[in-house]
């Protein structure tokens, strides 16, 4: 028996009239109006937008080491709501996935919760340590094929040591995807280094940090011929660098965090720890120069940096909290709070700093796909009129530490499919 699925009243890219979606076994099998089809499970998208399954090049389930903060299940289910088709799941976790072993496991588990390919991220360096490097190659040749592969949570910042991985990344056809942050420059840093920091008696974390790992690593990447990808921008300096370095022709590209668009450290003044982050909230002038850049395609596409923290690490004195914020069942609406209009983006552009970029960037030959006969069914269903306003205690997520808590926001993802599945529908979870 084959699985069928019918997604009727939606507008492709929320272009032209709406239309009825069928699909076979995974795949897009026809697109017109009044389809039907008997005993066919439908969902209804009441003339809403319908996007490619979104995808995430940074997040963090817990999975191994603190499950009491996420799980490879509960960070599923909140990408399957948040629109997400495929995350890649950092490898800060503990034991660090710096191991074929621990990167198939990661695989594995995913595929069993079903929910999103969760596609493990594999260290650069053994432990995280900075010293030596992993086995980039065994990871890459593993059941879960590692196509990314960084030290999230800490920079690679001996030169010598990114240049070998680059060099190596490049021979085996995988990306490096840098935290850059020059650790000789946030030694005890917190907040951002700048009037909010220095009125509130908080350790300053220069914007200097982040732009001249940026720098260096354009060259290197330069020079080694290879590819490079910039987590979590958060300056306006580093937008320029980025246009410099791709005017040059060097294959560097990057990412924006949602709350690195809408948040500034204003936020700080009430010294409330889900506003710290790496890197840290900036300026408003950094916000704006972020959402010009990710209009522009200076920067490349939209990753969450879903950083879930227990209550007992983020309910505590500023400089003990961990740094990090939830992001996959918000990402969308910040996203149509931020750059969504007439002189930013339309849906078409969701679809490519939301899916098609990143897909492109890791290379997942199916995500980011166009929405036509024929091709995979991943995909996702937004009401772009909704408003709805952000409740951490209702997020699926096993931690609560969301910088968004009562806001209320526009656009809201009514239902995800992957490979012909419904994963998520109305706000409820849709597990195997
Ligand atoms: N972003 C954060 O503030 N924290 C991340 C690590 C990281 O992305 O650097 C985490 O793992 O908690
Ligand atoms: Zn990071
Ligand atoms: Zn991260």
């Amino acid at each position: 028996m084959s699985e069928q699925l019918l997604i009727a009243d939606v507008r492709p890219y929320g272009e032209g009239d709406a239309v009825d979606l069928l699909v076979v076994d995974g795949v897009i099998t026809e697109i017109g109006t009044d389809l039907s089809a008997d005993g066919v499970e439908r969902v209804d998208g009441h003339g809403g937008v319908l996007l490619p399954g979104f995808v995430d090049l940074h997040t963090h389930l817990r999975e191994p080491g603190r499950e009491d903060t996420e799980t490879i299940e509960t960070g599923s289910a909140a990408a399957a709501l948040g629109g997400y088709t495929a995350v890649f799941a950092m490898a800060n976790t503990d034991p660090v996935a710096d191991s074929a072993v621990l990167t198939d496991h990661v695989w594995a588990r995913g595929q069993k919760v079903g929910l999103v390919d969760v596609h493990p991220v594999g260290a650069v360096t053994v432990g995280l340590e900075g010293t030596h490097l992993a086995e980039l190659g065994a990871m890459a040749d593993g059941v879960a094929q590692v196509k990314m592969f960084s030290d999230d949570g800490k920079c690679v910042h001996d030169p010598l040591l990114m240049r070998r991985a680059l060099e190596y990344a490049s021979g085996l056809g995988v990306l490096i995807a840098q935290h850059a942050e020059e650790p000789r420059l946030t030694v005890g840093a917190i907040a951002h280094e700048g009037p909010t920091a220095a009125r509130l008696g908080l350790a300053g974390w220069p914007r200097s940090a982040e732009e001249s790992i940026v720098a260096r690593d354009a060259i290197l990447a330069r020079d080694a011929g290879a590819r490079v990808h910039i987590c979590h921008a958060s300056t306006a300096g580093t937008v320029e660098l980025l246009r410099w370095a791709k005017a040059q022709g060097i294959a560097i590209t990057a990412e924006v965090t949602p709350h690195h668009l809408l948040l500034d450290d204003s936020r700080l003044q009430t010294y409330d720890a889900v506003n710290k982050v790496n890197p840290p909230l900036r300026e408003s002038s950094d916000c704006v120069a972020l959402r010009q850049a990710l209009v522009d395609g200076v920067i490349d596409c939209v990753a969450t940096d879903h950083a879930p923290h227990a209550e007992q690490d983020k309910c505590c004195e500023f400089a003990q909290a961990r740094p990090g914020m939830l992001g996959l069942q918000t990402a969308l609406s910040v996203i149509a709070a931020t750059v969504v209009g007439p002189d930013g983006l339309d849906w078409r552009g969701v679809a490519r700093v939301l899916s098609e970029r990143p897909a492109e960037i890791v290379g997942l030959p199916d995500q980011g796909r166009p929405i036509a006969v024929g091709e995979p069914a991943n995909l996702t269903v937004v009401d772009p009129d909704a408003e709805w306003t952000v409740s951490r205690s209702a997020l699926a997520s096993l931690s609560a530490n969301t910088p968004f808590d009562t806001m209320t926001l526009p656009a809201r993802v009514v239902a995800t499919v992957l490979r012909g599945r419904v994963t998520a529908l109305d706000g409820q979870v849709r597990y195997r």
